[in-house]
């Protein structure tokens, strides 16, 4: 058994046992202080953990764990820029990219090199701002897509108003196809967002918004790969610098969020930073005991290794973060969804949870029957927007109301002598309130998720930053593409020669 499981198992069985039959209710009638002593602030963010199924003991267990699997240490690893990528031999120093905390001449290297990109980006907004480009289209994929876009979307009352800004994604013709109806190619850039510059879905979209624009002129690129930018026809002076020490789902905080800084200016993206940075003191320097990342993951692993539940859901009651699940997903999925250790030896140990979600109040009229009366209990991060930036008091009040309604029904359940109306309750929630979705609160969000995360790959053994399980289908529609193009090809596998009959049948 590895390590990581050993320490886990040890330290949460014990007390899932004496807890099995302890209900939420039940810690809460025991100790109502916990409402509030399970509660911690970080700037604009609070988060409230007193509808987690654990009691002090087994709370004090977890930091145990903590302390055992020497998350401090792995903390300041991360932040000096370790190679915390073990099968890639790269650190992962996005950190660097908004904080000076690196205490190490290769963090402070890359915190330098990215402020250099910093200053380049804003001279390019400075001069596309001074164009007549109105629009913007950021081509990219996974970290080069769903960053940008989660926060271009959350922040929407902080845009400049100067550009609108758009994304194409999907390797899917009619996503180019509607997305660029409409838009005037003189007056409209592209931003070609890839690390590596070799990912099919934007080489293909960034190949037809390339013949769309009619010239490279306003054609700029991200990526960590200048000569396959300028080899693909992007200026060099207009590409900007991605580097092997970030992985793509963490990049929000460099170049690739040009898209972000064209629809909120430098200093709305300098907040954004600020609000990240924030966090990454915090957990740096908080004690375990009142660090809010750690407290995040610990319920975490609690909810997957001590309760043994299998799915996450993140419902934000505000329709600006309708995108966080998704972007969720990539970040939290592509990092944990790993069975082996770096050694390669078995982990030993239940992983990533599936993370799944949606916004309210929509959500509750889909899929919460599940949430309140279905046979799985599913943990849910509940959050929320104290001060809205619109002038609907009422709607904010009902939209507050249903997601205070929804924590307590779900914790609390309700007996009823109609088995049918009856709700279990004791499903398990943390609650997460941003004072306003500012810049910086959201920054300070993402930065929480992100710390969650890296210390869940730790506490269970595994790497947070390489993500070998998307190769393998890439490499098997590369051998098919031309066998769907209808061209001669070997396919070994029956059922796929079945269904390329059947495809070129239909044609
Ligand atoms: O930025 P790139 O190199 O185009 O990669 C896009 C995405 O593809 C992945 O490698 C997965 O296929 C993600 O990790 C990454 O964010």
């Amino acid at each position: 058994m590895s390590a990581a499981a050993r320490r886990l198992q040890q330290a949460l069985a014990p007390h899932a046992r004496r807890l099995a039959d302890t209900r939420i209710t039940g810690l809460v009638g025991a100790d109502p202080a916990r409402a509030t002593t399970l509660s911690l602030r970080v700037g604009p963010l609070y988060a409230n953990f007193a509808r987690q199924r654990f009691d002090t003991q087994a709370l004090a267990a977890l930091h145990a764990l903590a302390t055992e699997a020497g998350l401090p240490q792995a903390l300041r690893a991360l932040f000096d820029g370790a190679m915390v990528n073990a099968s890639e031999q790269r650190p992962a120093l996005h950190t660097a990219l908004r904080s000076a905390l690196g205490a190490t001449p290769v963090a402070r290297d890359a915190h330098a090199q990215a402020r250099a990109a910093r200053s380049r980006m804003a001279a390019m907004v400075d001069a596309l701002a001074a164009s007549d480009v109105t629009d913007i289209v950021n081509v990219g994929i996974g970290g080069s897509d769903l960053g940008p876009r989660l926060v271009v979307d959350a922040l929407k009352d902080a845009h400049s108003g100067r550009f609108r800004v758009h994304f194409l994604t999907n390797v899917d013709g009619s996503d180019a196809f509607h997305r660029l109806r409409g838009l005037d190619p003189a007056k409209t850039a592209a931003i070609l967002v890839s690390k590596s510059f070799g990912t099919q879905e934007t080489l293909l979209n960034g190949a037809i918004l390339r013949d769309w624009l009619g010239g490279s002129e306003r054609l700029h690129a991200v990526s960590a790969n200048v000569d396959r930018a300028q080899a693909f026809g992007v200026d060099p002076a207009r590409v900007l610098p991605m580097w092997d020490w970030v992985g793509g789902r963490y990049s929000l905080w460099s170049a690739v969020g040009f898209s972000i800084a064209l629809a909120i200016g430098m200093d709305g993206f300098e907040a954004l930073l600020a609000g990240a940075a924030e966090m990454d003191a915090h957990v740096l320097e908080a004690p375990l005991e009142a660090n809010l990342p750690v407290l995040h993951a610990l319920a975490a692993v609690w909810n997957r290794n001590g309760l043994g539940l299998p799915t996450h859901a993140v419902l934000p009651y505000d329709e600006r973060l309708a995108l966080l699940p998704a972007y969720l997903q990539q970040l939290v999925m592509e990092s944990l969804g790993k069975s082996v250790t770096p050694d390669g030896e078995p982990a030993d140990v239940d992983t990533v949870p599936v993370l799944w979600g949606g916004a309210g109040t929509n959500s509750q009229h889909s899929f919460f029957q599940a949430l309140h009366q279905g046979t799985q209990t599913v943990p849910a991060d509940f959050i929320g927007i104290v001060r809205p930036d619109h002038p609907y008091a009422e709607n904010h009040a009902a939209l507050l109301s249903n997601l205070l309604a929804q924590t307590e029904a779900l914790a609390n359940g309700h007996a009823a002598d109609d088995a049918q109306k009856r709700y279990p309750g004791n499903r398990p929630s943390t609650l997460l309130l941003l004072d306003a979705l500012t810049p910086r609160s959201l920054g300070a969000l993402i930065a929480l998720y992100e710390h969650s995360v890296y210390l869940q790959s730790v506490l269970w053994g595994i790497n947070a930053f390489d993500q070998w399980g998307v190769e393998l289908g890439k490499r098997i529609a590369g051998e098919l593409l031309p066998a769907v193009k209808g061209e001669p090809a070997r396919v070994e596998d029956p059922v796929t020669r079945a269904l390329l009959a059947e495809i070129a049948a239909r044609r």
